[in-house]
C-alpha cells in the first residue's frame, strides 16, 4: 500500500463566533497518498483554501486531526508548526508574492540559507526552465516567468509537500499549461506530493486524484485511472 502524505479525522474550522460564525470545514476525512498529484475542485467560499492553509501548517483547525508522517499538526507547538512549514512545506499562490528588489536568484536564496538540504538556487531555477533568467529582477520577467520563480523557491528546499492555490489563476493558457508543466516535473523528478486547488475544472484530468468540495466537505474523491499531459486538457 503507499504510503500516506496526510490523513485527515474529522477536520474542523470555524471563524468567528456566535451568530457570526462561519463554518468553513466541516468535518473533514481524508487520505492523501505520498507522493500524488491532487487536485481541489469546489466553489468559491467551499473552504479549499481553509482546508489548504490548515494542512500545509499556515493555521489551525477547531477540531479534528490533521496526520503528517505520524505527527498530528493540531498537538504541535507554534515552534514545532514553524519547523514544519520550514522542512517539508512548499507554497505557491495565485500572486507570486516576489520581493520586487531582489533578483531571480536572491528571491530564491531567501529559503534556501535557511532550509536544511536545499538544491542550489540556480539548479532550482533551471528545473523550472530559468536557467537564462537567473540575474532578472520581477519587474524584468513575465507573469508565467514569475510564477515559476515562485515554484523554484518553493521546490529549493526539497519540499515533502507542495501547495499550490490558484497557481495558474492569473495566467493565459500558453503560460498556465507550462506552469503546470513544471509542477508535474517537480512532482516527477523531486517526488513530491502536489496538491492544487483550482477553479479550473479541466485541470483535473492531469490529477492522479481529484477531491470534490462543497460547502465545507468532500462530496466526491475521484481517482484518474489514465492523466491527460498539461497540453492535453482543455483550457
Ligand atoms: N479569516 C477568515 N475569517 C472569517 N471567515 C473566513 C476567513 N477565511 C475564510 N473565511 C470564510 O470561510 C469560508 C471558506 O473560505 P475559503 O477561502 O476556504 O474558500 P475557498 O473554497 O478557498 O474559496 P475561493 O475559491 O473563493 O478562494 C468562506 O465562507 C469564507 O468567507
Amino acid at each position: 500500500m503507499t504510503a500516506l502524505a496526510y490523513r485527515t479525522k474529522g477536520l474542523t474550522k470555524v471563524y468567528g463566533e456566535g451568530r457570526s460564525a462561519v463554518h468553513a470545514l466541516r468535518g473533514v476525512d481524508l487520505d492523501i497518498p505520498q507522493g500524488e498529484i491532487v487536485v481541489l475542485l469546489g466553489p468559491s467560499g467551499s473552504g479549499k483554501s481553509t482546508l489548504l492553509n490548515i494542512i500545509g501548517g499556515l493555521d489551525r483547525g477547531s477540531a479534528g486531526e490533521v496526520v503528517f508522517q505520524d505527527q498530528n499538526l493540531a498537538e504541535m507547538s507554534d515552534r514545532q508548526l514553524t519547523l514544519y512549514r520550514r522542512n517539508h512545506v512548499g507554497f505557491v499562490f495565485q500572486f507570486y508574492n516576489l520581493m520586487p528588489s531582489l533578483t531571480a536568484r536572491e528571491n530564491v536564496e531567501l529559503v534556501t540559507e535557511i532550509a536544511r538540504d536545499p538544491m542550489e538556487p540556480d539548479a532550482a531555477l533551471a528545473l523550472v526552465g530559468l536557467r537564462e533568467r537567473v540575474d532578472h529582477f520581477p519587474a524584468q520577467l513575465s507573469g508565467g516567468e514569475q510564477q515559476r520563480v515562485a515554484i523554484a523557491r518553493a521546490v529549493a528546499k526539497r519540499p515533502t509537500v507542495l501547495f499550490c492555490d490558484e497557481p495558474t489563476g492569473a495566467l493565459d493558457s500558453k503560460t498556465g499549461r507550462a506552469v503546470l508543466n513544471v509542477l508535474k516535473d517537480v512532482n516527477e523528478k523531486l517526488g513530491a506530493t502536489v496538491l492544487i486547488v483550482t477553479h479550473a475544472a479541466s485541470q483535473a484530468a492531469m490529477a492522479d486524484r481529484v477531491i470534490h468540495f462543497a460547502d465545507g466537505a468532500i462530496r466526491e474523491v475521484v481517482v484518474n485511472t489514465s492523466k491527460l499531459t498539461p497540453e492535453e486538457i482543455d483550457w
